[in-house]
């Protein structure tokens, strides 16, 4: 297909061969990331989450959360999103969705290589989706950690192919990290959690600097009262609550989660977290309480479920 008058070139973006990266962290990045994400946030020592951010009881490693996976795609991005074909404007780009799978569990350090592709590319008119896939390797072993799959929603980029036929494109299974029906039923488990009006700001620290969630100008360029948090920061709190609730503090049950971002949250918000289990599978939805709009939508899919639930 041949490019468009906005520059916006799907072909060319699709040939792009993307670079590997490494990422190095260390127990310091794994116990920040936890408190951006409101662990211990509630009760300094509490005891499902001292683990997170403390060499609790004499431990050797702190424990860290499987949604820190999801980290590793920022040195994909850099300091922007640059590829050839692709047209837009950064100060519009909206997170998606997020896929993470888990393979191992992650170590307290690590030193990792990055492999990453383009996963889709599709024209919805008003915006282009791209969706780009990270597998991230232990340097040492080779062993395969954790593949992420990162929606990024680019509003004003789409109208690059025909309206009749939009363009679309995609190389994996099409269930695989759709959003999951939210029952009409109760839920089973409901979570309600604070974030700090400081939040995004103690959450860019573990990597994502866009000013978006720091800078009331910019944030008001994009369509914002004022800075929002980052959709990683919301999900960080809903799989937290699925750990709590539903997995009894052992964070090690994640396989799998899949979180659709429906709304902006202003850091400040309280976040209600309801879920429903379905075999191993905890359907969830995020609201705000204070809006009572859903903001973000998933699932987690968990090794094995305690008999006792
Ligand atoms: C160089 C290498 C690059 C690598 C890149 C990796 C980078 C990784 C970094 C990740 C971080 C990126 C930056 C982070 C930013 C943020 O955190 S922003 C904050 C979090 N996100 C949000 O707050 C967004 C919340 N959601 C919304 O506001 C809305 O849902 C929306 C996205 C604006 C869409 O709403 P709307 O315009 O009303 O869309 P619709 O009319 O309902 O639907 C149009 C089509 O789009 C599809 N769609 C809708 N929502 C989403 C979504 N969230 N994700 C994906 N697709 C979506 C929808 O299905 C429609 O499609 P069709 O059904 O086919 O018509």
């Amino acid at each position: 297909m041949a490019g468009n008058p906005s520059g916006f070139n799907p072909d060319r973006i699709l040939a792009h061969k993307f670079p590997e990266t490494t990422s190095t962290y260390t127990e310091r990045d794994v116990a920040l990331y936890a408190l951006g994400i409101g662990a211990c946030g509630r009760e300094a020592v509490d005891a499902d989450e001292l683990k997170y951010v403390y060499n609790e009881n004499g431990q050797e490693y702190i424990e860290v959360l499987p949604t820190f996976a999801a980290l590793f795609i920022h040195k994909t991005m850099g300091t922007g999103l640059n590829l050839p074909g692709l047209s837009y404007d950064p100060k519009l780009l909206l997170h998606g969705q997020q896929y993470i799978e888990l393979y191992k569990p992650l170590p307290s350090r690590g030193y990792l290589d990055n492999k990453i592709s383009l996963a889709g590319l599709h024209d919805k008119g008003k915006a282009a989706i791209l969706e780009i896939e990270t597998k991230s390797y232990d340097k040492r072993s080779g062993q395969l950690l954790c593949m992420n799959r990162t929606t990024l929603f680019l509003r004003g980029a789409g109208g690059f192919s025909s309206s009749s036929h939009p363009y679309s494109y995609t190389n994996y299974p099409k269930n695989q990290g759709s959003a999951g029906k939210i029952p009409k039923t109760q839920p089973f488990m409901v979570f309600e959690d604070c974030t700090r009006p400081s939040q995004a700001l103690v959450y860019r620290l573990s990597g994502d600097y866009n000013p978006l969630h720091s800078d009331p100008i910019v944030a008001k360029i994009a369509g914002f009262s004022k800075p929002i948090l980052h959709g990683l920061c919301t999900l960080g709190f809903a799989v937290r609550a699925v750990i709590k609730c539903v997995c009894k503090g052992d964070s090690s049950k994640v396989k799998c989660i899949s979180g659709k971002f429906l709304l902006h949250v202003y850091p400040g918000e309280i976040l209600v977290t309801e879920m429903w289990l379905e075999g191993s599978r905890v359907l969830y939805q995020t609201k705000v309480k204070e809006r009572n709009r859903a903001v973000l939508s998933g699932y987690v899919d968990l090794h094995h479920v305690a008999s006792s639930l």
